[in-house]
């Protein structure tokens, strides 16, 4: 795997271009897309499907993942990132050309390590540095203003890629992706060089993204405890 890290990020980011084909990619757009409208939640900023359960404190209470994200979820645990953990939790998100997520933290509820496969269209994942604790007394607009100034890295997902957060990417950093419709392409892109789309491109403009992330959940009720029985 060591050819698929991304050397000018702080550890660790693995980019994996073209890890399902263009017909797989069809294929699981298909199925994103022919789930029941009660399956979507509507953000203001994106829609999403969540599967394998919601993750709670107490313990997730697991339901069945439907067959055609379990192959490509034991495709991707094939690759070791998660330890001997196995993956069990599957958010997709849609966002259309000019939607976006806040930079946030995925927090203590996964296991630290997230894989993202992305359909449909390329993002660009930008990076932020937490707030250190002399910035904790600002106010919300100057927390808001200051994600310029706490810009770290940003590494491009073409269609078709897996990437991996891992360590302090994932536990010190924050992530999100701009509200934009194009994406200028420069050398501060970290992965640039391992983007074939990128290549003698000046900018790419956004169509429809779906991404599958797929994490671990290492903590799961089973159901029978929540009625109490043995
Ligand atoms: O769509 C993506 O690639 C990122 C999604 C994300 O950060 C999340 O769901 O926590
Ligand atoms: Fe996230």
């Amino acid at each position: 795997m060591e050819k698929f890290k991304v050397e000018q990020a702080p550890p660790s980011i693995y980019y994996i271009p073209n890890f399902i084909t263009k017909d797989e990619e069809q294929y699981l757009l298909h199925h994103v897309n022919s789930a029941p409208k009660p399956k979507w939640t509507q953000l203001s900023n994106r829609r999403l499907q969540n599967w394998g359960g919601l993750p709670h404190p107490k313990g997730m209470v697991a339901e069945e993942i439907p067959q055609w994200l379990k192959v490509y979820m034991e495709k991707v645990a094939a690759l070791g990132f998660f330890g001997d953990k196995l993956p069990n939790h599957v958010l997709v998100n849609e966002y259309l050309a000019g939607q976006g997520i806040m930079p946030h933290e995925d927090g203590p509820l996964y296991y630290p390590v997230v894989s993202t496969i992305s359909l449909g269209s390329h993002t660009l994942l930008e990076f932020y540095r937490p707030l250190d604790s002399s910035d904790q007394s600002c106010d919300d607009q100057q927390q808001q203003t200051s994600f310029e100034d706490r810009f770290l890295t940003s590494i491009l997902l073409e269609p078709r890629s897996l990437v991996f957060v891992c360590e302090d990417m994932y536990k010190t950093y924050l992530h999100g992706i701009s509200e934009r419709t194009v994406d200028k392409i420069s050398n501060s892109i970290a992965n640039i060089e391992m983007c074939e789309m990128a290549q003698s491109v000046e900018a790419l403009t956004r169509t429809t993204r779906v991404s599958l992330t797929i994490r671990h959940v290492p903590k799961v009720l089973k159901a029978k405890f929540l009625f109490g029985k043995k």
